[in-house]
C-alpha cells in the first residue's frame, strides 16, 4: 500500500439506478417504487430540446410531491456545452426540496467541468442557505472525459459516482457502431477459423474503476440499450461486477431486478468470504501468514478480498 490509503468510497447503496425522462411524470411513482437505489430523473437526451423547461418544473414538483423513500435521488442536468445547464442548476437549487442528493453531470472532459459546476451551486446554496450540499455524479462519455478521468474523479468531495456513458463514449470516440454497450459483432479476434468476442468497453471500464477507487467514488456501469436482451445485460453486467463496478443503469424497470441480482453478491459467496475470514483469523492466531483453504491459497490479501464482498452484501442488505 502507498503511505496514501485508498479512501473509502460512500458507503450506500448504488445496484441499479433507474432513469426516466422530466418530461414523462407519469412513470415517476412507477420509479419510485421500484427496487432500484438510485433514480436518476433526466434532463437531458431522454428529454426533447423543446421541453427542457417544463421538464425541469416536472422535476422541481417531484423533489417536493413523490414519496422517494430511501432511494438516492439524483438529477442529470444538460452538459457545459449547452444553454440549458445554467438553468437547470439555479432553477433546481432554488425550488427543489431537500430530497435531491445528487446533480449528475453529463458529457465530463476534465476537472474545469467539475469546476464550474461547483462554483454555481455553491453559489446558489448560500443564496438560498440551502442546508444539504447536494452531491455530484459524473459520466465519462467523450474521448476527453476518459482522458481526464482521474482528474475527474478527483475534482471535487461533492463527488460521488461515476458512470460510463456506452452511447456518447461511441460516438464520441468514433466507434463504429450505433449499439448501446455489449458485445459489438465486429469485435473478435480469430483463432483457427472461429471468432473470440472480446470487450471493446473494457480499456474505458477498468480506467474508470481505477480513478474512481483511487478517489474514493463509486464506478457505475452505464445503459444497455437492448433491453429486450436480458441475457446480455447481464453478461455486461456481470463483467463489469467483476472489474469492480458497484452497480449499472437501468434504462427500463425490467433491468432493475437483473442489476439488483448481479451486484449483491449470492450467498454462497458472502458464506465463503466469511469462511476465509475465519479462516485467516484463526491462521493470524497460530502465527500463520498464508493457509490452504480448500486446496487455495489464502494470506492477509485475501481477507481484503472477501471483506469487499461482506461489505457489497451489507450495503445490500441495507436496503
Ligand atoms: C443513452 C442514455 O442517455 S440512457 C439514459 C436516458 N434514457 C432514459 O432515461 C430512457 C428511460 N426509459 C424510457 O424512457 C422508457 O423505458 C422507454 C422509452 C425505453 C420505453 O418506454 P415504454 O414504451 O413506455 O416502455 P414499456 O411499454 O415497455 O413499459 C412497461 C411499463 O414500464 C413502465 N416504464 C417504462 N419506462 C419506465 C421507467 N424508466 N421507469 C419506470 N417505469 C417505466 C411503463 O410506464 C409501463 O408501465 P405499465 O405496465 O404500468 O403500463
Ligand atoms: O449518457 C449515457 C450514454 O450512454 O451516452
Ligand atoms: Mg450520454
Amino acid at each position: 500500500m502507498s503511505f496514501r490509503t485508498q479512501p473509502a468510497a460512500p458507503a450506500r447503496p448504488n445496484r441499479c439506478q433507474l432513469f426516466g425522462p422530466g418530461s414523462r411524470t407519469e412513470l415517476f411513482e412507477k420509479m419510485a417504487k421500484s427496487a432500484a437505489d438510485v433514480i436518476n430523473l433526466d434532463l437531458e437526451d431522454s428529454v426533447a430540446p423543446g421541453d427542457k423547461d417544463i421538464a425541469r418544473k416536472n422535476i422541481i414538483q417531484a423533489t417536493h410531491d413523490v414519496d422517494w423513500g430511501n432511494k438516492t435521488l439524483s438529477v442529470r442536468i444538460n452538459g457545459l456545452d449547452t444553454e440549458h445547464w445554467y438553468k437547470d442548476v439555479v432553477e433546481l437549487l432554488e425550488n427543489a426540496s431537500d430530497r435531491l442528493d445528487l446533480i449528475m453531470l453529463p458529457m465530463a472532459g476534465c476537472a474545469e467541468d467539475v469546476y464550474a459546476l461547483e462554483a454555481l451551486v455553491a453559489a446558489v446554496e448560500k443564496a438560498k442557505g440551502r442546508k444539504k450540499p447536494v452531491g455530484f455524479e459524473a459520466i465519462i462519455e467523450t474521448a476527453a472525459g476518459i482522458a481526464h478521468v482521474e482528474e475527474i474523479a478527483a475534482a471535487s468531495p461533492r463527488m460521488q459516482a461515476i458512470s460510463l456513458g456506452y452511447a456518447d463514449y461511441a460516438a464520441s470516440m468514433g466507434m463504429q457502431t450505433t449499439g448501446i454497450g455489449g458485445t459489438q459483432s465486429n469485435y473478435y479476434m480469430l483463432n483457427e477459423g472461429e471468432k473470440h468476442y472480446t470487450n471493446p468497453w473494457h480499456w474505458a471500464q477498468t480506467a474508470i474503476v481505477a480513478a474512481c477507487r483511487t478517489h474514493g467514488v463509486l464506478p457505475v456501469d452505464g445503459p444497455f440499450g437492448d433491453f429486450s436482451d436480458d441475457e446480455a445485460f447481464v453478461a455486461q453486467a456481470r463483467r463489469s461486477a467483476t472489474l469492480g463496478m458497484v452497480g449499472k443503469w437501468a434504462i427500463h424497470p425490467k433491468q432493475v431486478k437483473l442489476s439488483n441480482e448481479v451486484f449483491t453478491p449470492s450467498a454462497e459467496a458472502v458464506a465463503e468470504a466469511r469462511e476465509i475470514l475465519a479462516e485467516m483469523d484463526k491462521a493470524n492466531a497460530a502465527g500463520m501468514g498464508a493457509v490452504t483453504y480448500k486446496g487455495k491459497l489464502i494470506d492477509q490479501a485475501s481477507m481484503k478480498q472477501a471483506q469487499v464482498i461482506v461489505d457489497q452484501a451489507e450495503l445490500a442488505a441495507q436496503d
